[in-house]
Parts: C-alpha cells; structure tokens; sequence
C-alpha cells in the first residue's frame, strides 16, 4: 500500500537527504528509528503528503502522491492518511468535536457525528467533546490528535514522535491505542521515535532504520 523510490530531498542550505527504498503492505506496523537529525520527520512528511521531495516518488495505496494537483492532494491527504503530530496542534478556539468536525470537512467528507463519537469513545475522550483544547491535559489532547487522524478512516496512520512530550504512563497508554486502534480499524501504521520505551514494548516485527550516512551537504562539497 506504501512505496518509496529514489526518494531525496535537498534543503535550501544544501543538505541533501537520500532514503532507501521501502515497501510497506496494508495492515503492517512499522516503527521508524533513527538518531536525532536522520531524517526521520523529513521522511514522515514526504509519505504524508506534506513535504515534497526534491527527486523520486511516493506512491500510497497505488496513488503517485506528488502527481496530484495541490488541491487534490489536499483531498487525498484528508481522505486516505491521517497524521498524529508530537504537539496535537488542536484549534484552541474549538471544542474537541469541532476540530474533528474540521478534519471532515477539509477531506471533503460530510458532516458524521457518529463517527466522531465512536472514535472518541475508543479513546475514552467522549465525555471530552465539547471542551476546549486548554481544558485538556497533555495526554488527553494527545488523544484528540490521535481522534482527528483516525476519523476519516485513513488507510495509512502517520505517527510523528507521539509519545515525546508524555511521561511513562501516558506514553504506554497512547502507543498502545495507536496500535489497537490501527489493528481494529485495518489501517497500516508507522510511528516514527526515538523513544526506547516504544522500543521496547511494541513493533518487534517491522523496523525501518535511517543512518547519517545518507546526508550529505551539496554546497560544502561544491
Ligand atoms: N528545513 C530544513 N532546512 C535545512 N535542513 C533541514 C531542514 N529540515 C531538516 N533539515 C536537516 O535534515 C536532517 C534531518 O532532519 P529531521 O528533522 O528529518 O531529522 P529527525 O531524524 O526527525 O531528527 P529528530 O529525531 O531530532 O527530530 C538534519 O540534518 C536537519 O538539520
């Protein structure tokens, strides 16, 4: 469902980062390791949608996602992959079910209360729907974030440092959501860390792992 080919992306200062290919089939779990500055968020990016690659594809669920026009890639983005930040990013002047009711709208899919509810009720954030992000603890908006990444029923969970800003409690809690949630929802997941106790609890089958060696600085050579 997830192919990368030839994937590089080179910053304006000349640092260039050059990906291995990487084939990911529908349903896996994937943990995406790498020490601090390999690459890992710019990759996450480049697979969500977000950030384009300077040379090579990205291909999700048979879609050539850079191919797309701006506005369709906005659309595909909403309607097929949901992304799970290290901060949630929550709209503070929204309640809980207004920002999920945003993540609706902006892939264009009606308005479903429903799917709201059952999504926040898996989390055990329903009773929370009508507060304000700032009425949230740490935790609990962490959830959120994980509710408006799920309620458009992705085929592909993204999960950028999820656990970072979370003590140990917290951390399990949402790692194992994350999984449980991607399991029952049939939704393929990759959660990029470099945090050991996701590490060790979870995702011994799949790991995908970035070295430095595959940066290099154009303009220092030149
Ligand atoms: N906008 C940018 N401009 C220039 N260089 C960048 C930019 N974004 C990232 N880099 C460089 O690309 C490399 C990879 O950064 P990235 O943030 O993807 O790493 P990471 O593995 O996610 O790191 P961390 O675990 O610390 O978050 C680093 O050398 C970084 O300095």
């Amino acid at each position: 469902m997830l192919q990368t080919s030839d994937l590089t992306k080179t910053f304006t200062n000349g640092t260039t980062l050059h990906f291995p290919d990487w084939t990911v089939t529908a349903g896996e779990q994937w943990l995406l390791l790498g020490e601090s500055g390999s690459g890992k968020t710019t990759l996450l990016h480049m697979l969500g949608g977000l950030l384009k690659p300077s040379e090579g594809k990205v291909m999700v669920n048979a879609t050539n996602v850079y191919a797309l026009p701006a506005r369709a890639l906005d659309r595909f983005r909403g309607q097929h992959i949901g992304i799970v930040f290290q901060q949630p990013h929550l709209i503070r002047s929204m309640t809980v079910e207004e920002n999920l009711l945003l993540a609706q709208s902006f892939a264009g899919i009606g308005k479903d209360i429903f799917r709201i509810r059952e999504v926040l009720n898996a989390l055990e954030m329903d009773h929370k729907r009508h507060a304000y992000p700032q009425e949230l603890s740490q935790g609990q908006a962490q959830r959120v974030g994980i509710a408006r990444a799920l309620v458009n029923r992705p085929a592909l969970l993204l999960a950028d440092e999820p656990t970072s800003s979370l003590d140990n409690r917290n951390a399990d809690a949402v790692i194992r959501l994350l999984s449980d949630l991607a399991t029952s929802e049939r939704s393929t997941l990759i959660v990029c860390t470099h945090d050991d106790r996701v590490k060790e609890s979870f995702f011994k089958d799949f790991m995908f792992e970035l070295r430095h060696e595959h940066i290099s600085n154009q303009l220092e050579k030149s």
